[in-house]
């Protein structure tokens, strides 16, 4: 027991989310004194608030749902590699990275200090680094950021350039002390119909 490491944020009413976004509640919308039995609830959120998975859809009118999106993505090997202090991902921060068998690539870049505020700025993934990624087979990137694009992009040439790629996105991680190395990840989107993206309760183990 306990091999699992929680790599989610928590989602309270302290939970950060995108300016002018919906704020997260959480109430007990049927007291248990109402109702004579149960605590019934309610959560009012915006989809990307906290640790969540971007559908096509989200950028795309025309792109995939949540439902459509293949389970597998989101459950197997995962390779986290820690890239602090950079201002922007490309090809040349990666280029001493092994990327061999690597199908789930989680990115650590400690740039999202108080996870309690949105950020200010972001390294943000260069839209190239999509292709070279799927070259090497990658099939989901992850970050412990907001957004794959610079906060103030309103193209999304990075979200573009990965879906295009056929690379699936995963925002929100918490990859606090998290060392380099090779884990098995689950992150799995709930099954909303019809929906742009989904909260995920991310957990790794180490392999070994
Ligand atoms: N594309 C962003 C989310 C995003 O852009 C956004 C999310 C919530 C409310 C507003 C947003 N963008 C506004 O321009 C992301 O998922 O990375
Ligand atoms: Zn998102
Ligand atoms: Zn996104």
């Amino acid at each position: 027991m306990g091999t699992w490491i929680d790599i989610s944020q928590r989602l309270d009413d302290k939970v950060a989310v995108w300016p002018g976004d919906t704020p997260f509640s959480y109430k007990v919308n049927w007291s248990k004194e109402e109702s004579g039995s149960v605590n019934v609830g309610q959560i009012n959120m915006s989809i990307h608030t906290g640790t969540h998975i971007d559908a096509p859809f989200h950028f795309d009118d025309d792109g995939k749902r949540v439902i459509d999106l293949d389970l597998d993505l989101y459950m197997g090997n995962a390779r986290v590699i820690h890239l602090p202090n950079k201002t922007s991902i490309g090809v040349d921060e990666l280029a001493n990275i092994d990327l061999q068998d690597v199908t789930r690539l989680l990115i650590r870049t400690d740039a999202w200090k108080d996870r309690s505020v949105f950020p200010q700025t972001i390294p943000h993934i260069q839209p190239e680094l999509a292709a070279y990624l799927s070259e090497h087979g990658v099939r989901l990137i992850g970050l412990d950021l907001p957004s794959v694009d610079p906060l103030d992009s309103k193209e999304l040439s990075a979200h573009h350039e990965l879906a295009d790629h056929g690379i699936h996105i995963l925002e929100g991680l918490v990859l606090d002390g998290i060392e380099p190395g090779n884990y098995e990840l689950a992150a799995l989107p709930l099954p909303l119909v019809e929906a742009d993206g989904s909260p995920v309760r991310a957990v790794l183990k180490k392999s070994p």
